[in-house]
């Protein structure tokens, strides 16, 4: 038997994790260490070595591209499809247990999940039929107390409520809330991940049968699990079988929605014989940017402490350019991206990361006006804008005309004349009857106990339903799709409202069908139709299947979506006080903290060449705000950074803002000349960087030896030449 390939390119302490007998371990390491890929020979290494089959096998990553990647890899070293691998998400594999277990879990065959925008117009209809102010009860508040309990495993009667009458209120919310759910059969990703929880504990012997399965365990990323997670994961692990989990405390940076780092201290306790290995050389980055990473995250306290080195070379160091503005930031990364390119490298080999989702629309403005091709991790995704969730709630209703969440969604858009009163009557009586919307709605119509008018637009959309299900159900489903989206009169809504954006709508309502088209019944799902599938997937999967994967593209995503991946070039942008780390960093204890971590995630995210960027105004809400470079970077050592300086100007003409025009003239016009050396009646001395715009406008940037880089009114410096 060849094993060698399985630990060829592994250093000594990664062959170790990967060779050793079947056994608990915890393999504690830093960025690029070589988790990952000890994680992925060690599978193969149980299949080849220890002949565990590959449906004995359990591995759990953060992320489905995470899962599909490391399918892949696992498939490339063993030379075989393994499909029957059980390798994803969290949520994913809680789905996949409750699809097989629907009995047991006490849902119904087709029950549908409500992804966390469908989940949000259900409480505010929950609140409306308990008579309860959303400001005194805020919807969002709610989602976040709801979901919070699921993840430490509690139900409403388990809340302690101290009599408090808020508490009171907010736990009788999450009853009827519960109740609504489970009378449409549909489960929140919080539901997931309890109710498979609650599998376990309740039907001991199928416990007992997946402990015998799962013989090897394996999680990724296990710093960010959650309560919920661990005390499934710790039940699943109880039998003989062994779990190996693979993490980095100095990377857990989802504690905000409930990630519990201490998961890797209660491991050990848990499990014992638990060997801890760790690895400590880099294989990713540079050595300025590996130094530079390490000297921020060493800012934090209470570190399980690791130290990391590289052999590889010290490279380039890491850039910082100071914008004047978030559109000068985004004009300079894009000039970078755009040179790098015109030399020949792969835009996808390029990264821009950022803090919120919000910055990305600047950068994308920027990249579409130098026509550079870019894909968008997170964000809004295709699966969440409004037009495929409108045709995806049809298909929902055909598929489970329980579904109340689908019903609200559909019933009345396009409109078809059933008033929000006939609605709220519905509501109502559905609530009183202890039944679903849809139901409820029959039952109305056959009692008569509604209006001529608003009975019959609600007889219309019944037919509607029913007829659509009639004809789309021998048909492939691309056709449903199309079916559906045309004679439910969305298309047509579309096409009236005219404009860009209803354009644009009516494209993605076409790349739905294409979607439907392309689409391929996963191998891994029991007890689902074609359609449950797709939906299923619509819902899990929201925007990670993106469209056309295959095109070289700007990769762009928040730093919390990058985890785990790496790119030879790397942009980290917004990186300045207020922004990263936020505002709000500094009114929780704990959480400049978890900001750092974050920096560290995306400092290692980089390769060969880290940009860090940052505007020193930046509007927000509609209004400039004025911050100071983040103490982020003033964290990194300064033998490994060097601030940008660009030898020329470019000028920002207002119809145009993107223009690359230089205005060389602008230094003349100053009377200040690159590199001259000035001084600042506050900042003091300091070297003149950069200039632009002319007049009244002018503005000079000048690298103070103090204070930094700052962009100053040229008019108002009262800058003298030393
Ligand atoms: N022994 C090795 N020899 C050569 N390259 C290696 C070795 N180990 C890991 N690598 C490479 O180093 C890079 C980082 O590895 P990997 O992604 O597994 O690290 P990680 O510890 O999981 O990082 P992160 O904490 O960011 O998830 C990858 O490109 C991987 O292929
Ligand atoms: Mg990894």
């Amino acid at each position: 038997m060849d094993v060698s390939r399985l630990l060829d390119d592994l250093n000594d302490k990664q062959r170790d994790a990967v060779a050793a007998k079947p056994s608990d371990m915890l393999v504690l390491a830093g960025a690029g260490s070589g988790k990952t890929r000890v994680l992925v020979h060690r599978i193969a290494w149980l299949m080849e070595v220890e002949r565990i089959a590959s449906h004995s096998i359990l591995a759990v990553t953060f992320t489905n591209k995470a899962a599909r990647e490391m399918r892949g890899r696992i498939e490339s070293l063993m030379q075989q499809s393994l499909h029957t691998m059980w390798i994803g998400t969290f949520h994913g594999l809680a789905h996949r247990l409750l699809r097989s277990h629907y009995d047991e879990a006490r849902l119904p065959q087709s029950f549908q999940i409500l992804d966390s925008d469908d989940q949000y117009r259900l409480i505010r209809r929950v609140l409306k039929s308990m008579n309860l102010d959303e400001k005194h009860y805020p919807p969002k508040q709610i989602q976040w107390f709801i979901n919070g309990n699921k993840d430490e495993g509690l139900r409403p009667q388990h809340i302690e409520t101290h009599n408090d009458p808020t508490q009171i209120k907010m736990r009788e919310i999450y009853e009827v809330y519960q109740q609504t759910c489970d009378r449409a059969g549909l489960v929140d990703f919080a539901e997931l991940l309890l109710r498979a929880h609650e599998l376990w504990l309740n039907h001991p012997t199928l416990l007992a049968h997946y402990q015998k399965r799962f013989r090897a365990i394996l999680v990724d990323e296990f710093q960010d699990t959650n309560n919920i997670q661990y005390a499934w994961l710790r039940l699943l692990a109880g039998g003989d079988n062994n779990m190996m989990i693979v993490g980095d405390d100095d990377q857990s940076i989802y504690g905000w929605r409930g990630a519990n780092v201490n998961n890797i201290q209660y491991f050990l306790r848990d499990f014992p014989a638990a060997e801890t290995i760790r690895l400590e050389q880099n294989y990713r980055s540079t050595g300025n940017i590996l130094k530079a990473a390490n000297a921020v995250i060493d800012h934090n306290h209470g570190r399980l402490g690791k130290e990391l080195w590289t052999e590889g070379e010290e490279g380039e160091k890491i850039s910082i350019y100071a914008g004047f503005n978030e559109l000068d930031e985004a004009r300079f990364i894009v000039s970078q991206i755009k040179r790098w390119s015109d030399y020949g490298n792969a835009l996808s080999d390029c990264a821009i990361l950022y803090r919120n989702n919000a910055q990305s629309r600047v950068l994308e403005e920027a990249l579409l006006h130098q026509s550079l091709a870019y894909r968008i991790y997170g964000g809004l995704r295709f699966f969440e804008r409004q037009e495929i969730k409108d045709a995806l709630g049809y298909l929902r209703m055909i598929n489970q005309p329980l579904d109340d969440a689908a019903f609200e969604r559909v019933v009345n858009t396009p409109t078809r004349g059933i008033g929000e009163r006939t609605l709220a009557q519905v509501r109502e009586h559905a609530r009183t009857i202890e039944q679903s919307l849809w139901q409820t709605a029959l039952i109305m119509l056959a009692d008569k106990r509604l209006s001529g008018r608003a009975a019959t637009a609600l007889q219309g959309f019944i037919d509607l339903i029913l007829s659509l299900k009639q004809a789309i159900t021998d048909l492939p489903l691309d056709q449903q799709a199309d079916t559906v989206i045309k004679r439910s009169g969305l298309l047509a809504m579309y096409q009236a409202e005219k404009g860009e954006k209803a354009q644009s709508r009516i494209e993605n309502l076409e790349e739905l069908v294409s979607a439907c088209k392309e689409f391929e019944m996963p191998d891994d799902v029991e007890n689902m139709t074609m359609l449950d599938a797709f939906l299923a997937h619509a819902s899990l999967e929201a925007g990670e299947a993106q469209a056309d994967a295959h095109q070289d593209a700007v990769q762009m995503m928040t730093i919390h979506t990058a985890k785990g991946l790496e790119y030879p070039m790397v942009f980290l942008a917004g990186v300045e006080e207020g922004m990263f780390p936020s505002q709000q960093s500094h009114e929780e204890p704990g959480r400049l903290e978890e900001e750092r971590r974050l920096c560290y995630v995306g400092m290692t995210r980089a390769m060969q060449k880290l940009y860090v960027t940052y505007a020193e105004s930046r509007r927000v809400y509609g209004q400039d705000k004025f911050h100071t470079q983040s103490r982020f970077i003033k964290e990194m050592p300064k033998d490994c950074v060097e601030e940008v300086r660009l030898r020329t100007t470019i000028s920002r003409p207002v119809h145009n803002r993107f223009s690359q025009q230089t205005t060389v003239e602008t230094f003349e016009e100053s009377g200040f000349g690159l590199g001259d050396r000035v001084m600042h009646g506050k900042f003091g001395d300091g070297t003149v960087l950069n200039c632009e715009g002319s007049g009244a406008q002018a503005r000079i940037q000048v690298n103070f030896d103090d204070v930094g880089t700052k962009w100053l009114m040229l008019n108002y410096a009262k800058l003298s030449k030393l």
